[in-house]
């Protein structure tokens, strides 16, 4: 087999990714405040539209730092924002449930997170996903490389130059490509297993609007800025 080798502009191009995916953490630990204690259904929802409020800010000055997305009509890149951000919070979420946490901690947040008020239908392909990704053992790098193809997807609704974005998602694919190969040499087929998640993370979105207002509660509240982003209310 070839040595797979990136190029200068290609480390470089990963690096800038992953300082903005690093620079642009969500300010506080939703984790560790739900492994505090069980809220009611409220409080949960309350936590919820602050921390998806607050990554969806997070999310706009990471996307500005993708090299060519600022290049973009400012149109389509709106579209890209606002048909991303639903994916980024789950692949986000299952980040956060994947982390290494002293064990224990993270059979009593999956179990706070059964408690909080989500409908039960949902449970289970959201959990199947968050486990799905936690296997992967994804590398920092990779994950924020995901994160930037899953932003540059050419298929959101109302873009209008298709072209543009393949180009840009192409460029950042051929990076993870060899990322894959470079971080696990072992796993021929970890670059397609990691692309089939992004599948998987299109189904549970299609969820959303549905899980979102049939959480265990009445009056719904959002921000301005979710009921912008997320078609609610
Ligand atoms: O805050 C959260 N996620 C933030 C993580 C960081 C980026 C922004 C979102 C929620 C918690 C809110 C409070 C109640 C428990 C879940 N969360 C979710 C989650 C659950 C249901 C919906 C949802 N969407 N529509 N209806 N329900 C969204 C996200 N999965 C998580 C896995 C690990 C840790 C937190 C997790």
């Amino acid at each position: 087999r070839e040595k797979v080798e990136m190029t200068k502009e290609q480390r470089a191009l990963m690096k800038a990714i992953v300082d903005a995916y690093n620079r642009h953490q969500i300010p506080q630990d939703v984790a560790k405040k739900l492994l505090q204690e069980q809220y009611s259904a409220e409080e949960n929802f309350l936590l919820l539209t602050e921390m998806a409020t607050s990554q969806v800010q997070v999310l706009v000055e990471f996307t500005k730092n993708i090299p060519g997305f600022l290049s973009l009509d400012r149109e389509d890149q709106i579209a890209l924002l606002k048909g991303s951000t639903v994916e980024a919070m789950f692949l986000r979420s299952a980040q956060v449930f994947s982390r290494k946490m002293p064990n224990g901690h993270t059979v009593v947040l999956e179990e706070r997170i059964r408690k909080s008020g989500i409908p039960d239908e949902f449970m289970t392909p959201m959990f199947n996903f968050y486990k799905s990704i936690g296997e992967l053992h994804m590398v920092q790098e990779e994950q924020a490389i995901l994160t930037a193809i899953t932003i540059l997807m050419p298929d959101r609704p109302y873009v209008k130059d298709h072209q543009a974005v393949e180009r840009l998602q192409e460029t950042m694919l051929n990076v993870l490509r060899k990322l894959c190969v470079l971080q696990h040499p072992q796993e021929q087929q970890y670059f397609a297993r990691l692309l089939g998640r992004l599948t998987e993370l299109r189904t549970l979105s299609h969820y959303h609007a549905e899980m979102l207002t049939s959480w265990k509660m009445n009056d719904h509240k959002f921000t301005p800025l979710l009921c912008e982003i997320w078609d609610v209310q």
